[in-house]
């Protein structure tokens, strides 16, 4: 990302989410994203994603510029380059566990690698689940189902929207593991917008956002350091 700024609205209502961000995030990296409140965290993840557009400046996946696409190719690389992990888990209740994490596929019309599907299924364990509802499931459970779901297209990207939210914090740390599992040996990259410091541990690094600009960058965070930091620009 090369200088994105977001303004929503005009006038006097105009707000400035994103006031010139530049962010590269390596392959195979996985970064968190903390700031307070209102500082920008989900215009990044979302303008990252190509959910949404920047007022100016660029974003570039893989090295290809998001913003000369039209919307139907943006939606289809969300589709097929990006994974997305949600608080709330998203999975659709009337599917099976199964059908739910096939459901890129078919939404992409790409076909089923079926070795891929079991390396994926029992490296996020719930290779024995398959058949369920996700309602038969534990939140933890259907977390993993989600980012089976993920990772189900080999995306350049995950994009996780506090992924841990939800959960104890014990379930929460065997999530964030296995996040850090899938970078260890996978090379997958991760971006993950959290509160939680302890979350944010986990990641390499940690980018601390600010009224809508990047203010502090730290590799290899302890928790209690970006307590300390998250403190000191006003966050929880
Ligand atoms: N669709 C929108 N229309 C107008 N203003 C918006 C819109 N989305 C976000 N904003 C404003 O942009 C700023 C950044 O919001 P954003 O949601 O990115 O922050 P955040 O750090 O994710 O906050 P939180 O931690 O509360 O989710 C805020 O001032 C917010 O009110």
């Amino acid at each position: 990302m090369r200088e994105a700024t977001k303004n929503y609205g005009s006038g006097g209502n105009a707000v400035q989410a994103l006031r010139g961000i530049s962010v590269d995030l390596a392959r195979g990296s996985f970064t968190a994203v903390m700031g307070p409140s209102g500082s920008g965290k989900s215009t990044f993840l979302h303008c990252a994603a190509g959910l949404d557009r920047p007022t100016s400046g660029q974003v570039l996946l893989g090295g290809v510029p998001l913003s000369g696409m039209r919307e139907a190719e943006l939606t289809r690389l969300r589709r097929e380059r990006i994974g997305f992990v949600f608080q709330a888990y998203n999975l659709l209740p009337a599917l099976s566990v199964r059908d739910n994490i096939t459901m890129p596929l078919r939404l992409s019309g790409t076909p089923l690698d079926r070795a891929w599907f079991d390396e994926v299924t029992s490296r996020v364990g719930i290779a024995e689940k398959l058949r369920k509802r996700p309602s038969e499931l534990s939140g933890g459970q259907q977390q993993r189902v989600a980012i089976a779901r993920a990772l189900i297209n080999r995306p350049d990207l995950v994009m996780a929207d506090e992924p841990t939210g939800a959960l104890d914090s014990h379930t929460g740390q065997e999530v964030l593991r296995l996040f850090r599992e899938l970078v260890h040996d996978l090379g997958q990259t991760v971006l993950m917008v959290t509160h939680d410091p302890v979350a944010a541990s986990y990641a390499h690094s940690v980018l601390f956002l600010a009224d809508g600009r990047l203010v502090e960058r730290m590799d290899r965070p302890e928790a209690k350091t970006v307590a300390e930091r998250m403190a000191h620009f006003g966050g929880r």
